[in-house]
C-alpha cells in the first residue's frame, strides 16, 4: 500500500516503502504476512539459505552438485509478484576479498548463482551486501563482471552512511554502533578512508572462549562507494542503498549523496526514537534527510527488530494517536515505524504548480534553443509566454527607464522611442505599452522580429488590439536594419541559460547603432555562473552516447537529482550599450572552487551554468540559484559535461578554465580542469558543439 498520494498527482518510486526479511522457505508466506499483515509495499528478501557454502556442498555420484538452496521454485509466486514485491537480498555473509581462499571462492560462486536466480525470477533490483574490509577490488571485479551481462535489474550496492567529522575516530564512538554493551574495540589498522578494529567479547559463564572479530569503521563511506564505481565505470545499473544509521553526518557531507545514484534508504529500528507516547520517531535531521529522500525517488527500506512494543495499538499516521482497531496478535511489529514514514511521506507541502509542471523535465538533458541560427515554432513561444513574472520584471524596468528618461513635467510634449528586439509573438510590446499607460509616458514601438512566422503572429496582435498608430512591425534581423530614426530604449530578451550563449552579445552589437548614444538597453548586463557539480544521472546519459560529440556539448537540463558542491562563480558579463571601439566578445575565465571542510571527496561530472541579467538599475531577473527570480520558469540550468569525472578533496581547489571563442559563423565555449588533474580542453574549435551566427 503506497505511503500516501502527494497532492494526488505524485507518481514518485518513493511512494513505496520495503522491509527487510530474514531467510524464509515459505516465500509466499513471507510476501502476504509482509504485504498484507504488515502494509509493506515489497520485501527485500534473503533468496538462498544463508547457511550454504558451495564448499560444502557434497557432490552426488555423476558429479553433479545438489539442487542450490533457494527458497522454494519459481512458481510459488507469480512473475509480477517477483518482479513488483521483492527485491533480493544477496547473502551477507559472501567476502570476496577475503583472505581466506576458500571464502572468497564461495563468495563469488554464490554471489554469480545469486544473481543468476534473481534474474530468471526478473527481479527489480538485488541488494548486495557491503564491503567487508579495506578493499574491495575482487568484489568490485566479479559485479562488474556481472553487470557485463546483467538483464534490466538493478544492483543495489550497500553502504553504510557514515563519515566523522574529523579523521580521528575513538573506540566510545565505534561502541556506539554496535550493539553488544560489554564489547572491547582494540584498533588494528588506519588506511586512507577506513578504520579496522578488533571487537573482543569478554569470556562469559556460557561462553568457553572469546570471540575475536574484525570490525570495520569507514571514516567517510562515500569513498568505499566512489572506489567501486569506478571499478566499475560508473555503470548505470549499479546503484546505492544507504544504510542511515542513527548518527548523521554534517549536512553537506549528506548533501553529495543527492548527486548519486541512490535508489534506497535501509533504516534500522534502532536509528529510531521515542515520542512522549512511546512511538517510533526520527530526530529532526533524519526527518529532512528522509523528505530529502522522498523528494529524489528513494525508496524507504525498514530493517531489524521492533524495538518500541506498543501495547496500546499502532500509530495513527496523521494525527500520531493511537488507534486500536487493529488485532494486537496480528499486528505485524514493524508496522508503527511504517506508519511514521508514511506519516512523514503525507505531511509533506505539496509541490508547487510549477514543480509539478517540470516533473518530467527533471535530469533530461536537451539541446540548447538557437533563435538566432533556427526559426522557434510556435509551441516554444507559447511557453515563454506562460512565464508572467518575466514580463513582470521588464515591465518594472521599462517603467523605471520612462521615469528616468521623460521628466513628469514633459510626459504631455516628449515621446520615447522604444525598440523591441527580437520581438517574437510581442509580449514585450504589450509590457512596454503597459509601462508607458503605467507612467503616463507616449511611446513609440518598433517590434523587430527576424522570424518571418512569429511576424505573422505579430501584425495580427498589433490589428486585434487596435494598437495601428503606436506600433510599427519590422521583419528583419537586428544585425541588418537600417532604422529609421535612433531609439531611447532597446528592450530585448536574447538570453540562453548560460547569458550569452545565444548570442545576445553579437545581436545586441549590431542593434545598437540605432541606440541614440545616451539611449538605455534592457537589459544593461547579464552574468553567466558555474558551479561544480555530481550529477551521476546526467553523466551516463550523456555517456550512453558513446560519442565524444555528446560529451562537448552543453544542454539544458531541469538540474534535480545533482549535489551542488560550492557556490556558483560568475563566469563572463556583458554590457550594452558599449560604444567603445576596442570591444570584443571573446572571453576568458579561470576559476577556483573549493570544497566546504566537512564535505569530504566528491565527484565532479561537469559544471551547472545559469545567468543573471540587470534588466534597468534594481530590477533584476536570472536563474543563479542564490538570487533567482522567484517562480520564473523560462530558464533550465545549462550542464557542461567532463569527459572524464574529477574527484577532489576539501583543502585540494577544483581549478577550471572557460573560454567564450568567436569566429566567423559560429560561437563556442571550450572548458577544462587544471587541478587536481589536468582535463582534456573539451570542444576545441567547437568541433563538437556551437551557436550558429
Ligand atoms: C527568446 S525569444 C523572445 C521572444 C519574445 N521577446 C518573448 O519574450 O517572448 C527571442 C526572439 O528574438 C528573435 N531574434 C533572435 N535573433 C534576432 C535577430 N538577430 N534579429 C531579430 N530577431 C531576432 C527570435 O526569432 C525570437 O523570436
Amino acid at each position: 500500500m503506497p505511503l500516501g498520494e502527494r497532492g494526488g498527482w505524485d507518481k514518485s518510486e518513493s511512494r513505496y516503502c520495503g522491509v527487510e526479511t530474514d531467510f524464509d522457505n515459505d516465500m509466499p508466506h513471507l510476501l502476504s504476512y509482509n504485504l498484507s499483515t504488515g502494509g509493506f509495499d515489497f520485501v527485500v528478501a534473503t533468496l538462498m539459505d544463508p547457511a550454504y557454502r558451495p564448499s560444502l556442498v557434497e557432490r552426488d555420484a555423476s558429479g553433479g552438485s545438489n539442487v542450490l538452496p533457494f527458497a522454494a521454485s519459481d512458481l510459488v509466486l507469480s512473475p509480477s509478484q517477483w518482479s513488483s514485491h521483492v527485491v533480493g537480498q544477496i547473502s551477507s555473509w559472501i567476502d570476496l576479498d577475503s583472505e581466506d581462499e576458500t571464502i572468497r571462492m564461495d563468495s563469488e560462486i554464490t554471489l554469480k548463482q545469486e544473481i543468476a536466480w534473481a534474474m530468471h525470477l526478473s527481479l527489480q533490483a538485488c541488494l548486495l551486501p557491503s564491503p567487508k574490509g579495506t578493499f574491495c577490488a575482487n568484489y568490485a571485479r566479479c559485479v562488474n563482471q556481472i553487470l557485463q551481462g546483467l538483464n534490466n535489474m538493478q544492483l543495489w550496492l550497500r553502504i553504510p552512511l557514515v563519515k566523522t567529522d574529523d579523521d580521528s575516530m575513538d573506540s566510545n564512538q565505534l561502541v556506539s554502533l554496535i550493539t553488544s554493551p560489554d564489547a572491547q574495540i582494540l584498533p588494528l589498522k588506519n588506511v586512507s578512508y577506513i578504520s579496522s578494529w578488533i571487537l573482543v567479547f569478554p569470556p562469559r559463564s556460557h561462553h568457553e572462549y572469546h570471540i575475536g572479530l574484525q570490525l570495520t569503521y569507514f571514516i567517510d563511506s562515500w569513498e568505499l562507494w566512489n572506489s567501486f564505481r569506478l571499478l566499475c565505470e560508473h555503470h548505470g545499473q549499479l546503484s546505492i542503498a544507504l544504510n542511515v544509521l542513527s548518527s548523521l553526518p554534517s549536512a553537506n557531507s549528506l548533501g553529495r549523496w543527492f548527486g548519486e545514484p541512490v535508489r534506497a534508504a535501509i533504516i534500522n529500528t534502532d536509528s529510531f526514537l521515542t515520542n512522549a507516547r512511546g512511538h517510533p520517531c526520527l530526530s529532526r535531521r533524519h526527518q529532512k534527510l528522509i523528505t530529502g529522500f522522498f523528494n529524489h525517488s528513494i525508496q524507504i527500506v525498514i530493517s531489524g527488530q521492533s524495538v518500541h512494543s506498543l501495547p496500546g495499538g499502532s500509530l495513527d499516521s496523521a494525527a500520531n494517536h493511537t488507534v486500536n482497531n487493529v488485532d494486537n496478535a496480528q499486528r505485524h511489529p514493524l508496522r508503527p515505524y511504517l506508519d511514521y514514514v508514511a506519516y512523514m511521506y503525507q505531511r509533506m507541502d505539496p509541490l508547487p504548480e510549477q514543480e509539478r509542471f517540470e516533473l518530467g523535465y527533471r535530469d533530461f538533458l536537451q539541446s540548447p534553443l538557437q533563435p538566432l541560427m533556427d526559426n522557434l515554432e510556435a509551441q516554444t513561444y507559447e511557453t515563454f509566454e506562460k512565464d508572467a513574472v518575466k514580463y513582470i520584471q521588464y515591465q518594472r524596468a521599462i517603467s523605471k527607464a520612462l521615469q528616468d528618461r521623460i521628466p513628469d513635467e514633459e510626459v504631455t510634449s516628449l515621446t520615447t522611442v522604444l525598440m523591441v528586439v527580437g520581438a517574437g509573438r510581442g509580449p514585450l510590446v504589450r509590457a512596454a505599452l503597459q509601462a508607458a499607460e503605467e507612467t503616463g509616458r507616449k511611446l513609440k514601438v518598433y517590434a523587430v522580429e527576424k522570424n518571418p512566422n512569429a511576424v505573422v503572429t505579430l501584425h495580427s496582435l498589433v490589428r486585434i488590439e487596435g494598437w495601428e498608430n503606436e506600433v510599427n512591425i519590422v521583419s528583419c534581423d537586428m544585425r541588418f536594419w537600417d532604422a529609421p530614426e535612433k531609439a531611447d530604449i532597446l528592450v530585448s530578451e536574447l538570453l540562453g541559460s548560460f547569458g550569452d550563449n545565444e548570442l545576445s552579445p553579437e545581436c545586441l552589437d549590431g542593434a545598437q547603432r540605432f541606440l541614440k548614444e545616451d539611449g538605455i538597453s534592457i537589459p544593461s548586463s547579464y552574468t553567466s555562473f558555474i558551479q561544480p557539480v555530481t550529477a551521476s544521472k546526467l553523466h551516463n546519459d550523456v555517456k550512453s552516447h558513446k560519442d565524444l560529440v555528446h560529451f562537448e556539448t552543453a544542454y539544458v537540463v531541469k538540474v534535480h537529482s545533482v549535489a551542488r558542491l560550492a557556490p556558483s562563480q560568475p563566469v563572463f558579463t556583458f554590457t550594452h550599450p558599449n560604444f567603445s571601439t576596442e570591444k570584443s566578445n571573446q572571453r576568458y575565465k579561470k576559476l577556483r572552487f573549493e570544497l566546504p571542510s566537512d564535505t569530504g571527496s566528491a565527484i565532479v561530472h561537469g559544471f551547472a551554468g545559469y545567468f543573471d541579467a540587470t534588466l534597468y538599475k534594481d530590477v533584476h531577473l536570472g536563474i543563479e540559484p542564490s538570487t533567482a527570480t522567484p517562480n520564473m520558469f523560462s530558464w533550465f540550468a545549462i550542464y557542461f559535461p567532463l569527459r572524464t569525472p574529477v574527484c577532489i578533496q576539501p583543502g585540494s581547489p577544483l581549478e577550471v578554465h572557460f573560454w567564450r571563442c568567436c569566429g566567423s559563423t559560429k560561437v563556442w565555449y571550450e572548458w577544462c580542469v587544471l587541478s587536481p588533474s589536468p582535463s582534456p580542453i573539451h570542444n576545441s574549435n567547437g568541433r563538437s558543439y556551437w551557436v550558429g551566427l
